[in-house]
């Protein structure tokens, strides 16, 4: 299977969870395992914030995280770290605006991998897309807590509005999202919703993964 193929990425964008090691309550590994068994679609490595882990340490726990992702046939996408992704023949890569751009890191990477772009605006996009992005990550559609440099929440306007004027690449909405909020998302034309909160830091992350999908497959 074509790993970029643009429905392959719109299904696995589906139900999107991301995490490193400071999202965590309990062992990173255990809280996968847990939304794997709940039905996440795809993983994203995000070890950053307060306390995240750097060196070899970041290294060990992406390669315990990436080899239950294989286990489980979940693609898996590392933020930010072009380098780590490369050194773990990860599955593809997400950076933002931020970050390198696209173009670069996709000769980087090479053509067979996966490449998330973080975008504002329709100006944004259209740069990213003519740098090679696969998918694009839009948010924060509510307000969040985890990312604190994030712009201000949007809501869904721009998935609206890249979605009328006939922008058809996969489009994942990210931040805030819970399971009482992702059916709105669907709805303005996103392919799937990305969380890190709704599911590492609830009661059950099994359940939380459960609830997730069928919001976004059931409205
Ligand atoms: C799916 C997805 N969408 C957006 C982001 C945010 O990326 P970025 O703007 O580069 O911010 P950081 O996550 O690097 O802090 C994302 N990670 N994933
Ligand atoms: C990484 C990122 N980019 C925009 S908002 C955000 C954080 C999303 O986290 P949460 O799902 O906990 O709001
Ligand atoms: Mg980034």
């Amino acid at each position: 299977m074509n790993i970029r193929n643009c429905d392959s990425i719109k299904v696995a964008l589906k139900v999107y969870f991301i995490m490193g090691s400071p999202n965590c309550n309990d062992n990173p590994a255990s809280v996968l395992q847990a939304a794997i068994e709940g039905g996440i679609t795809l993983f994203q490595f995000r070890e950053k914030g307060t306390g995240a882990l750097t060196g070899n340490a970041k290294v060990e726990l992406a390669k315990q995280l990436q080899q239950l992702c294989r286990q489980h046939q979940i693609p898996f996408i590392v933020n930010d770290d072009i380098n780590l992704a490369i050194a773990l023949n990860a599955d593809g890569v997400h950076i933002g605006q931020e970050d390198e751009p696209a173009d670069e890191v996709r000769k980087k990477i090479g053509h067979d991998k996966i490449i998330g772009v973080s975008v504002h605006s329709y100006d944004e996009a259209m740069s990213a897309l003519e740098g090679g992005a696969d998918y694009f990550g839009i948010g924060p559609v509510f307000p969040t807590k985890t990312k604190e440099d994030a712009k201000p929440s949007n809501g869904t306007k721009l998935i609206e509005e890249l979605r009328d004027r006939g922008i058809s690449i996969p489009i994942v909405g990210i931040g805030g999202i819970t399971a009482d909020n992702a059916g709105s998302v669907i709805k303005a034309g996103a392919d799937g919703v990305s969380v890190i909160t709704a599911i590492s830091h609830a009661p059950s992350v099994t359940e939380a993964a459960k609830n997730l999908r069928k919001s976004v497959f059931e409205g």
